[in-house]
């Protein structure tokens, strides 16, 4: 045992494991004989953007699957410390990760309830508060005051971060109305609404115009900074991805290619070729090359 903490390259591992919101060890998915991913290992921390990104088809939305419970992996332990409560997600049903562990998702295409107003969408991600402050509907059906303060509160909330997406004048319109940068935002107050200690967010920026996205990373650095949850990304707009992320992980094929920095990261040889492809990467321009070669000893 002292010898292998004597090692200060695993009691870095350890303590970064421990300080961890949320730890993936060994995480592997196999649909028949496909390998989504391979022994997948990587930690997300508080008050941190984390954005996993990587080419089509690379495992992301599978990784979101696996941590929301949509999944069963094959393999691997996901660990979400909750304030020290330890939950191990890859042994929840997907509703217990969601109003137990604390973690909130969005999808790629928006899942708004589109005939309902922009506050009601807020309101309803509430539901489970009230029912438990409704003792399953008797205290509402009797207008006792414990419902009628836990609905208050619902709807103060929801108010709350109608202005933080600047949709506060337009409380009353339907959801599906809302230009689509609107609905992005909304969805992701919605999922605020729930209270989560971990936001998992799929390729929030799809679609949006550069107004519109400016608006959703001012958006998620509010988060960040003044929730200070974890916040889990996957995006495809590198521009979005190198200007809000704390910490980037690249998968290929399954497989975790690069874990770093933005910086580090985007000048990672490894990652440059899983983006260009072998042969792209001998058109790549001299200087980049050059740089390139320099950090695989010739190879690249
Ligand atoms: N339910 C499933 N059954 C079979 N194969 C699946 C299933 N879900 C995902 N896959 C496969 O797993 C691999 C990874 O898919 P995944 O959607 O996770 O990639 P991705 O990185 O999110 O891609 P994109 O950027 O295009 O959304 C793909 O080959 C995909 O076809």
């Amino acid at each position: 045992m002292i010898g292998l903490f004597a090692d200060p390259r695993v009691a870095t591992a350890a303590a970064a494991a421990d300080a961890a919101l949320l730890s993936v060890e060994h995480l592997t998915m196999r649909f028949g004989g496909l390998v989504a991913i391979d022994d997948v290992s990587f930690h997300a921390a508080r008050r941190e953007i984390t954005a996993i990104i990587g080419p089509n088809g690379a495992g992301k939305t599978t990784v979101f699957n696996c941590l929301t419970g949509f999944y069963k992996p094959t393999v691997g332990r996901l660990t979400l410390n909750r304030e020290g409560t330890l939950f191990y997600l890859e042994r929840m049903e997907d509703f217990r990760i969601a109003q137990e562990a604390h973690v909130a998702r969005t999808f790629q295409n928006i899942r708004l309830f589109p005939a309902m107003s922009v506050l009601e969408n807020l309101v309803v991600a509430q539901h489970n508060a009230l029912m438990r402050a409704s003792v399953m509907t008797f205290a509402g059906l009797f207008g006792l005051k414990r419902y009628r303060d836990a609905e208050k509160a619902a709807v103060e909330k929801a108010r709350y971060w109608l202005e933080r997406i600047n949709l506060a004048d337009r409380a009353d319109w339907n959801a599906g109305n809302l230009p689509y940068g609107d609905q992005r935002r909304l969805e992701i107050a919605r999922a605020m609404c729930t209270e989560p200690v971990l936001l998992c967010l799929d390729e929030p920026a799809a679609g949006l115009n550069p107004r519109e996205s400016a608006e959703l990373n001012e958006l998620l650095r509010f988060i960040r900074d003044e929730h200070g949850i974890g916040v889990l990304l996957i995006e495809h707009d590198m521009s979005v991805v190198m200007e809000i992320s704390d910490h980037v992980i690249v998968l290929d094929y399954g497989r975790k290619i690069a874990d770093g920095s933005p910086e580090a990261v985007r000048s990672d040889p490894n990652v440059i070729k899983a983006y260009l492809g072998e042969d792209e990467a001998d058109e790549l321009p001299p200087e980049i090359v050059a740089d390139l070669e320099q950090k695989t000893g010739g190879e690249a």
